[in-house]
């Protein structure tokens, strides 16, 4: 199948500065692509290139299966963007404000209800915009993206400074467009645990390198399921651990957590701590959440 998004060894310097360094970058059609990094790691660079705001080399970007630089308004329509501020009129309604862009792209009015709906502001579509919250602003920025139907929607960390409701609508929000209206969507962030619960497919850089790119479950299987003990014998319990087999990972005086991956092992071990007196108050098995194995991932860098 052919990707929303392609780039080979893709390179840009601002100055001698190399920003994105040999990026190739695969964006499945219909996945929610998060597009991690930490302050600085080259992420808007990248979405400025694949909007062609910034110039690649040729067949460095392909949108759709075309070059972005040999067909460049082809590509540029079938794609939305929300990149740093959106640019709202805060003097006119929502309504005001699609219809002003409906006419600047040439899109039929019908379709500002339409998209009104769409990202839930129809209640407050006669309401000036700059007495919208921020995550409503958000919003309306996106249904701006979506006006001309693109298929594919580059969201420059559209979660960025919203309360956890502004996080959830946006999250609902990406989720039904790719589900039930059939976009590819790319979303930067640094909030990882966000990007968690939306993202199908995430890629991770770091100084412009790609250090990971996979499915979230590829990227959650690098990390080494453990368990844990709490119990009242820390000390104790660490012998029988270590005797039984396992290494612990870390220890204190509530907590163990040494590298077992099986239930069945983690029985054995139980039944061997209470034979030994000790009284055990959890155990169970942890796997790291991405925030730690982004963590990893960038730190090794
Ligand atoms: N116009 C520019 N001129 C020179 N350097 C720039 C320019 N824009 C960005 N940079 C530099 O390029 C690097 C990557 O910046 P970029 O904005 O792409 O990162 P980012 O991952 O989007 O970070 P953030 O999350 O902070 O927006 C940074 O070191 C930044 O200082």
């Amino acid at each position: 199948m052919i990707n929303a998004i392609e780039t080979s060894n893709l390179t840009y310097k601002f100055g001698n500065q190399i920003v994105v360094d040999n990026l190739s970058l695969q964006v499945p059609k219909g996945s929610i692509y998060g597009f991690l990094g930490h302050n600085g790691a080259g992420k808007t660079t990248t979405i400025k290139i694949l909007l062609n705001l910034l110039k690649s080399k040729s067949n460095e970007v392909k949108i759709f299966g075309k070059d972005i630089n040999s067909n460049r308004i082809a590509c540029l329509k079938r794609i939305g963007a929300l990149v740093e501020q959106p640019s709202i009129y805060g003097h006119l309604t929502g309504y005001e404000n699609l219809k002003n862009r409906a006419m600047i792209v040439g899109v039929n009015q019908d379709r500002i209800s339409e998209m009104l709906n769409l990202v839930g502001l129809s209640d407050a579509a006669n309401k000036k915009a700059e007495k919208y919250s921020l995550g409503m602003k958000q919003r309306l920025g996106i249904a701006i993206a979506l006006l001309s139907d693109p298929e594919l929607l580059l969201l420059d960390e559209p979660t960025n400074g919203l309360d956890p409701n502004g996080i959830i609508e946006i999250r609902n929000l990406m989720i039904d467009l790719v589900k039930n209206h059939n976009k590819t969507i790319l979303v930067s962030s640094h909030l990882l645990a966000e990007i968690e619960r939306t993202a199908t497919h995430v890629g991770i850089i770091n100084k412009g390198k790609l250090l990971f790119q996979g499915t979230i479950d590829e990227l959650h299987n690098l990390s080494k399921p453990s368990a844990f003990i709490q119990c009242d014998d820390s000390l104790k319990a660490q012998e029988i651990i270590k005797n039984a087999g396992f290494s612990i990972l870390k220890s204190n005086s509530n907590r163990i957590d040494f590298n077992c991956t099986s239930v069945d092992d983690l029985g054995k071990l139980n039944t061997s701590l209470i034979q030994n007196g000790i009284t055990v108050y959890a155990l169970g098995t942890d796997k790291k959440d991405l925030e730690n194995l982004f963590l990893d991932i960038t730190s090794k860098n």
